[in-house]
């Protein structure tokens, strides 16, 4: 978490673009904010024991840090985001279940935050498990304030992004070649590859208004940038053509 303030002031910010920072407390929020952070993330989870580990507090007490801080952003008017992590499966508990997710995304909607991004944080979710989640969870709370974050450990990402597409989710998160993961889920990998994402909607016809093929050049600079092997399967098979 320390290092946002140098990851602010490096980053050139273009118009249009957002870039919401993690501030899972005030301390956070306020070194966001005058790293000139203009959006930020609150990050629960849908375990106790995933939430113990990711930031070192019980879900109760992390909404009660949430609350302060999706409050001061409202005063300050800078949207909030939530995330809920294991929102399909936790690597401590195994199986969490969508009752548990939608109380918690519940929780975050109320306070104030104007997207919930359900994260599989592990991977493990299918598209049966994706539509029992979402069923659940747009009882509470509407599609347009809804978001998906699959990470691709078991290669479901995309079946569970279209089958979130299909009940009427429009915002998926996902990252550079595949690049992340979360430090507190061993072996998960990152989140599902943008290349991958985009070559898929473009297939459906939906215009994302992003390059495939700039996507595939940064994703191609940062790999090497970071010495890492791309996940992403249309860069794999674009540059090995
Ligand atoms: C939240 C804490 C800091 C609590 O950690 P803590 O130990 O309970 O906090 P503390 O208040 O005792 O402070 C410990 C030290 O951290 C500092 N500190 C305290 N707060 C902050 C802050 N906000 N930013 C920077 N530094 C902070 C604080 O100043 C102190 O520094 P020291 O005095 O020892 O030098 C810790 O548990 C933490 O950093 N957790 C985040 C770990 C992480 O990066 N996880 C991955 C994020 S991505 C994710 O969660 C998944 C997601 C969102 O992508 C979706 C998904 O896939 O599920």
């Amino acid at each position: 978490m320390a290092d946002h303030t140098e990851v602010m002031k490096g980053i050139r910010q273009y118009p249009g673009i957002r870039y919401p920072v993690l501030t899972p407390n005030l301390q956070g929020f306020h070194r966001a904010v005058a790293a000139g952070a203009t959006e930020i993330s609150v990050f629960g989870a849908a375990s106790e024991s995933f939430s113990k580990k990711n930031i070192n507090c019980s879900i109760e007490e992390s909404m009660e840090r949430f609350e302060e801080v999706v409050k001061s952003a409202r005063h300050m008017n800078i949207p909030a985001r939530g995330y809920v992590s294991c929102a399909l499966g936790c690597p401590c508990e195994g199986s969490v279940t969508p009752q548990k997710v939608t109380e918690v995304s519940k929780r975050l909607y109320g306070m104030g935050c104007y997207e919930i991004s359900l994260g599989d944080t592990i991977g493990v979710g299918t598209p049966g498990s994706m539509k029992k989640l979402l069923e659940s969870v747009m009882k509470e709370i509407p599609p347009r304030a809804l978001a998906v974050h699959c990470h691709d450990t078991y290669g479901q990402a995309l079946a569970n992004i279209l089958t979130a597409l299909q009940m009427g989710i429009n915002v998926v998160d996902s990252a550079v070649s595949g690049l992340g993961g979360c430090p507190y889920a061993k072996g998960a990998s990152g989140n599902v590859a943008t290349e991958d994402l985009i070559y898929m909607l473009n297939g459906l016809g939906l215009n994302t208004g992003v390059n495939l093929y700039k996507v595939m050049e940064a994703g191609d600079f940062i790999c090497k940038a970071v010495n890492k092997t791309t996940n992403s399967k249309v860069a794999q098979a674009s540059f090995s053509a």
